[in-house]
């Protein structure tokens, strides 16, 4: 398996934020994408997870292949992390949640509502989600976010075994997260250029 980007040129509001991405990621393969605010990272996951059409350009995997995790951490506040975990295995037709808990330490809060759990454990539980979707290709925007030194570590283990079991993973993140065999794309090149105005009067529209 491998996860062919070609050409692609991604929007935001109508207008191209970065174009010509050519980019490969084999199965067992980690990339993080690097590049300065607002050049346009959540826009090219997004893109290529399926959450909004390409301007131009292909992505190779089905999008039911691929699992997304955004900058929110999708969680139903009223549930426990148990029951978040299990909803989610039943959207995604997956069996047990076991191995999500365990990944990223949430024995002990299983039987907490959501809700109140602090802003690192509910992103813990967010990216718990990964592992109970059972899709091999994980498209991540910022996921170490609130994390303390401890869940990055355990946030690398959890690509790191995704890696082993044949998954890939697409990351887009500001941080060392301490995966040194992952390969890294700076996107700043591939800013898109300003479209030509040829127009006098329509510069001013
Ligand atoms: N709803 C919107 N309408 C128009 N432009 C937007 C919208 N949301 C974001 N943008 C712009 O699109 C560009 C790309 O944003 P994007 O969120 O993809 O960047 P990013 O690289 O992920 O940034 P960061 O590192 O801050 O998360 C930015 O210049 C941003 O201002």
């Amino acid at each position: 398996m491998e996860l062919q980007v070609s050409d692609l040129t991604v929007t935001r509001g109508g207008i191209a934020v970065l174009e010509g991405i050519n980019l490969a990621v084999s199965a067992g393969e980690a990339l993080v994408l690097r590049g300065p605010n607002g050049i346009g990272k959540t826009t090219l996951l997004r893109t290529i997870a399926g959450l909004q059409l390409a301007h131009a350009g292909t992505v190779s995997l089905d999008r039911e292949q691929m699992a997304y995790s955004g900058h929110a951490d999708g969680i139903k506040a009223p549930l426990t992390v148990a029951e978040n975990l299990t909803f989610w295995a039943s959207v995604f037709g997956t069996g047990s949640i076991d191995a999500a808990l365990a990944t990223f330490q949430l024995g002990p809060l299983a039987a907490r509502p959501a809700g109140g759990l602090s802003a690192g454990q509910k992103r813990r539980l967010g990216l718990a989600r990964m592992v109970v979707t059972g899709r091999p290709v994980w498209v991540m925007d910022e996921p170490t976010v609130s994390l303390d030194t401890d869940a990055v570590a355990m946030f690398a283990e959890a690509v790191r075994a995704h890696l082993a079991g044949g998954g890939l993973a697409l990351l887009a993140t500001h941080i060392d997260l301490g995966l040194s065999e992952a390969r890294v794309m700076d996107v700043g090149p591939f800013k898109a250029k300003p479209p030509k105005i040829d127009d006098f009067d329509g510069a001013f529209l």
